[in-house]
């Protein structure tokens, strides 16, 4: 194990340390600074909804895509090219850390991933928990040999990396596929509480070692993917979800680098930043707070709370990002522009914003309709800044 406790700077080629995408948008925004325009990315850019990308999986299986750098890279890069986005997200998917180690899953299309068997006992939990997360170590080189490939390539645009939460990985290996309620795992969780935490624990570390290699490869920020945790009661988050979700950052939390202050030139100013930490969720209206608590500096918000009650249930400290209604990407335009600018507006009480969708991407979405989203945010937010620094200096 690493010591958590000491920071690791990244290594000096890193886009974060030699400075390449340290004062990106988007990284200024994780850090709760608000650039003079408002950063976008969507989640799921990278996918169905390109043609480029229906055409280049032609024959190709979808974890089979995810261990090919050179195919992984193309599709991370593709939606950057094409939108104008502020920061790609390297093309992979939540459940590649539990194939490498050695897991029976597979990604069905139109469905998601669906394991061999499920876990559904404290035996089973024992048998999954021999498989052991140290192989990932060189497992995940085609992971960091794609992040590399791709990072080259993007220069002063970010690359994020992500990984599932625990809750999430689980839900999938306890209901042995996709679920509506996830109603094996949360029995699991409260009829053998032992078992549960030995899952959680497991889970943790072989996510959280998917996540850090991503940014130690180059990746300048890492999202958590708590998608199904909006299941919980907010007690069992607590309990029984959020001290594994913190193990899983606790592989990223003491990655940093040094910025040298450009502005101090007579007495240089060196500072020590942590890698930005996001953490997003479904349905998580009631979670947001404790989501937040796990020591994400970023919360991501679903389409269903406003951002600036989702700011005010975080106490009006915490950086957001969302939320636009992915239902809304099919309506008419103008339908679509108000919603984008009433996101914008209530992003403007947060003490910063990210612009993304309240979740992914719909594989039939009009991919003209993301570039004129992505031109929007830009012009609509440079324009509120301006307006807002002219009438600051009368
Ligand atoms: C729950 C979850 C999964 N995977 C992921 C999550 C968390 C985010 C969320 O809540 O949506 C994360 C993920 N999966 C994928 C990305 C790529 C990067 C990006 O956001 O652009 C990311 C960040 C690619 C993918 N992951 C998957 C695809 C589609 C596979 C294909 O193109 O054949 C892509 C592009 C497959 C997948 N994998 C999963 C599902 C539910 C599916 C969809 C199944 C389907 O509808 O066909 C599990």
């Amino acid at each position: 194990m690493f010591d958590r406790i000491k920071s690791v700077n990244l290594d000096a080629q890193h886009p974060l340390s030699s400075g390449l995408t340290a004062d990106s948008r988007l990284v200024r925004a994780y850090q709760g600074t608000r650039p003079d325009v408002t950063p976008v990315w969507f989640m799921r850019q990278a996918g169905r909804s390109l043609p480029e990308y229906r055409e280049l999986r032609v024959g190709t299986r979808m974890l089979d895509a995810c261990l090919d750098p050179a195919m992984a890279s193309e599709i991370t890069l593709q939606p950057v090219r094409r939108h104008g986005v502020d920061a790609g997200i390297f093309f992979s998917d939540i459940v590649v850390p539990l194939k490498l180690v050695g897991v029976d899953v597979e990604i069905v299309a139109g469905k998601g991933p669906v394991l061999g068997t499920a876990v559904r006992t404290g035996a089973d939990v024992a048998t999954l928990t021999t498989l052991d997360p140290a192989v990932l170590d060189s497992a995940l080189a085609p992971i960091q040999e794609g992040v590399a490939r791709t990072v080259a390539e993007m220069g002063a645009t970010p690359l994020i990396g992500f990984a599932g939460a625990p809750f999430t990985l689980a839900a999938y290996l306890v209901e042995g596929g996709p679920s509506k309620d996830h109603i094996h795992a949360r029995t699991l969780m409260h009829s053998d509480p032992e078992a549960w935490a030995a899952l959680m624990a497991w889970t943790a570390e072989v996510t959280g070692r998917f996540l850090r290699a991503q940014v130690l490869a180059g990746a300048s920020a890492a999202q958590l993917f708590d998608s199904w945790a909006g299941a919980l009661p907010l007690a069992d988050y607590t309990t029984h979800v959020a001290p594994a979700s913190v193990a899983a950052i606790g592989h990223v939390k003491d990655l940093g680098y040094v910025e040298r202050s450009a502005d101090a030139a007579a007495d240089p100013v060196e500072v020590h930043r942590s890698v930005p930490i996001v953490h997003f969720g479904v349905g998580t209206g009631e979670l947001l707070a404790a989501m937040h608590d796990i020591g994400a500096d970023v919360v991501g918000v679903d389409y269903r709370v406003p951002l600036d009650e989702a700011n005010r249930r975080l106490g009006g400290g915490v950086p957001l990002q969302g939320n636009v209604d992915p239902a809304l990407l099919a309506a008419p335009w103008p339908v679509l522009e108000a919603h984008v600018l009433d996101v914008l507006e209530r992003g403007r009480t947060a003490p910063s914003h990210v612009l993304n969708l309240g979740h992914g991407v719909p594989p039939d979405t009009d991919p003209a309709v993301l570039s004129r989203v992505v031109e929007l945010v830009h012009e609509a937010s440079a324009a509120d800044s301006a307006a807002a620094s002219a009438a600051s200096a009368e």
